[in-house]
This record gives C-alpha cells, sequence and structure tokens, in this order.
C-alpha cells in the first residue's frame, strides 16, 4: 500500500503523517508514505521531525501545480490525502491569486493525474466555509454551496472540479469537510495559536468585530480520525462533514484561553472586524459517523488545556515562526 500526502508538513497534514506513522490507523495494513510539500511560509519539516527517520516515509519538495512532479510521486501509489493549500482567511482577503493557483489548479491536477494513474481512493480535505454562514442549527452536505471569501471559494471550485472528475470519469474522489481544527503545530495565525503565544509573550489579543462570531472547534486527532476512516471505507463521490458539536462565539473562546493563561480581559485588544466575516459555521457530522463510525473522541476543555500546554512547552518551534510574521 502507497500513500500520497499533499501537504504533509503543514498543520493538519504534519499530524495525519505523526499519527499514520506512529500506528494509529491500523486499517491500512503495511504501508509506504510519500509527503509532497511545497514548504511555503506554512509549511515546516520540523513538523515531520518526530518521524522524519522513519524509513517508510519519503519526502518530495514540490508544488501541486507541477504536472510532471505530481504525474511522477503518483506512480503505484493507491491511496491520496489532500491537504496542500492555502488556508488562511485574512491572506486570502488580502490578496486571492495564490489561492486560486493552488486550491483550484493544484487541485485539479492532483485529482486528474489520481484518476489516470489509477488510484483506489483520494480524499480531498476541505471546509465547512464552503457552506457559507449559518444563523442556527448545522448544515447537511447537501446544501448548496455559498462561499464568502476567495478562501473558501477556491475551496467550494475544488471540491466541484472534483465531484465533475468523479460524475465524468469516475475518478476515486471523496470530500471531507470539517470545521475549525486547533491542536499542536497550528501555524501561529490562527486565531488559536495567536492568541496563545501572544498572552504567553505578555502581548494583547486582537479580537475582531464584537467577537460574537461562532467557530465549531474539532481537535486535529479528530479531525484526522475522521479523515483516515474516509480514507478507508468513504464512498467516492461523497461528501462527508467532520465536526465535533462544540461550538463557541470567538469571546467565549478569548475567555477559555485567558483563563488557562492566568489572564484576564485587560489583555483584548477589540479591533476592525475581517471583512466579509461569516457570523456561524456549524456541520451536521451524522452522516460520516452512521456510514463510517466516526465520533468525536477529544472533550473541548481537554484538547484546549493540552494545546496551550504544548505551545508553552514548544516555544522553540513558534519563536522563529512568530519572528518571520509579527
Ligand atoms: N485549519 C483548519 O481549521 C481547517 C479546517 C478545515 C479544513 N482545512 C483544510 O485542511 C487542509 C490543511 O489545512 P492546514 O490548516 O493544515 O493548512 P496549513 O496552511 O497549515 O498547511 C498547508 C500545507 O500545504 C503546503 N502547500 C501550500 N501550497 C502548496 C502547493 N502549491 N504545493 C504543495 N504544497 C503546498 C504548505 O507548504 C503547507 O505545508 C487545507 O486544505 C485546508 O483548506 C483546514
Ligand atoms: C486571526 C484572528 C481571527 N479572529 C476570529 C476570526 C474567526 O471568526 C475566528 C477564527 O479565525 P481563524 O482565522 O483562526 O479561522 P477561520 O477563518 O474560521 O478559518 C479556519 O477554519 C476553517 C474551517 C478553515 O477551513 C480555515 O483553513 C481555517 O483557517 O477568530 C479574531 O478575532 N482575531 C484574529 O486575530
Amino acid at each position: 500500500m502507497r500513500i500520497l500526502i499533499t501537504g504533509g508538513a503543514g498543520f493538519i497534514g504534519s499530524n495525519f503523517v505523526r499519527r499514520l506513522l506512529l500506528g494509529a490507523y491500523p486499517w491500512f495494513g503495511r504501508f509506504e508514505v510519500v509527503v509532497l510539500d511545497k514548504l511555503t511560509y506554512a509549511g515546516n519539516l520540523a513538523n515531520l521531525a518526530p518521524v522524519i527517520d522513519d524509513p517508510r516515509l519519503d519526502f518530495v519538495r514540490g508544488d501541486l501545480c507541477d504536472t510532471g512532479l505530481v504525474d511522477k510521486v503518483m506512480r503505484g501509489v493507491n491511496t491520496v490525502v489532500h491537504f496542500a493549500a492555502e488556508s488562511h482567511v485574512d491572506r486570502s482577503i488580502d490578496g486571492g491569486l495564490a489561492f486560486v493557483t493552488t486550491n483550484i489548479v493544484g487541485g485539479y491536477v492532483l485529482f486528474d493525474a489520481a484518476r489516470r494513474h489509477g488510484a483506489d481512493a483520494c480524499v480531498a480535505v476541505s471546509t465547512d466555509e464552503v457552506y457559507g454562514s449559518i444563523d442556527s442549527g448545522s448544515w447537511p452536505e447537501d446544501h448548496p454551496l455559498d462561499p464568502t471569501s476567495p478562501y473558501s471559494a477556491s475551496k467550494a471550485s475544488s471540491d466541484l472540479l472534483a465531484l465533475s472528475l468523479h460524475r465524468t470519469h469516475g475518478a476515486p474522489v471523496t470530500i471531507v469537510r470539517s470545521s475549525n481544527n486547533y491542536g499542536p503545530y497550528q501555524y501561529p495565525e490562527k486565531v488559536i495559536p495567536l492568541f496563545v503565544t501572544n498572552l504567553l509573550d505578555g502581548r494583547k489579543v486582537p479580537l475582531y468585530g464584537d467577537g460574537g462570531n461562532v467557530r465549531e472547534w474539532t481537535h486535529v486527532d479528530d479531525h484526522c480520525r475522521g479523515i483516515a476512516l474516509a480514507a478507508h471505507k468513504g464512498r467516492a463521490g461523497e461528501v462527508y462533514n467532520i465536526g465535533s458539536g462544540h461550538t463557541l462565539s470567538n469571546l467565549e473562546l478569548t475567555d477559555a484561553l485567558l483563563r488557562l493563561t492566568g489572564n484576564d480581559r485587560s489583555m483584548v485588544e477589540p479591533v476592525a472586524d475581517r471583512k466579509g466575516h461569516d457570523r456561524r459555521y456549524s456541520v451536521d457530522f451524522g452522516k460520516i459517523t452512521a456510514e463510517l463510525g466516526y465520533r468525536p473522541e477529544i472533550p473541548f476543555a481537554d484538547g484546549l488545556a493540552g494545546t496551550v500546554q504544548w505551545y508553552a512547552e514548544n516555544r522553540a518551534w513558534w519563536e522563529p515562526l512568530r519572528r518571520a510574521t509579527v
């Protein structure tokens, strides 16, 4: 069994690769892994340090949009797990071209290569943001796509191309759409690692707008297990939502982080709202629960405390990244 993982040096991809190699998904049996990653600002080989010497792991630095390279790494691959993307909403608002190139063009190159080379399965890791904002309740998989940001529009485009290749050519593509992830090794531009590292450094946290926007928080280990189940027994041409059911406003999340780091509201700096800021996301993950046996296992309070502790103990990982972006 040969597994190709794109974006395996990023936040979720590296958590997946480490857990796969450490035996978390025994249903894959004996396997070898090839990681294809461009190592953009968000990709970091240090994320794979605990497994980098594993003889089953081969790392290839390269771009998803390079058709020749993708054809080369796809040879002999049975299963593809596609994480690689431009992933940060604020960056897409500042300039969306890299999102169009990597997420749409790169996604197409990969899905098309997977079907031409006869891969058995290809999981495209998408996002709940493709559905747009929901005032109450949770989006099911068949809700029409209504993305707001250039990021979410590029992910929706990628999803539609994946499904088109399935309908037209029988490409073996399965889509998973997760809610917001948190956990170790997340680049300190996303709200949880940004706020935690600011607080650990004695800096204030920039809370957008009125802090009332709501996100559903799924631990990265739960998300990765859902992806591994989809790669193993998800149906081609289908979409599966992945979530936790744990929704929080950004102000509630901030209060939890203030408590965990021994701070109070004086450390909150209200700032201008994000443009086109979706108010609330929530997904119905009943389909993946019923069909594939997915269940979120990590209670939010435990997961968040563990995440804060990880950042407190791994300054050497995030300080250089903070210096590069602050
Ligand atoms: N972070 C979340 O909360 C979340 C939630 C749902 C879905 N997703 C999706 O999950 C996937 C992974 O997200 P993440 O937060 O780990 O992202 P990330 O930004 O941490 O990592 C992205 C990785 O992709 C690589 N990459 C970028 N462009 C590339 C290219 N052209 N060719 C090859 N590699 C390239 C980067 O080097 C990096 O290693 C993305 O597809 C994202 O849309 C993320
Ligand atoms: C960076 C930042 C964010 N926020 C707010 C904005 C959002 O309402 C919330 C989370 O923002 P963040 O940028 O961390 O995540 P989302 O914009 O929800 O998107 C994330 O979750 C989805 C599912 C993906 O698919 C994305 O890849 C992932 O980045 O905190 C602030 O208030 N201040 C800040 O400095």
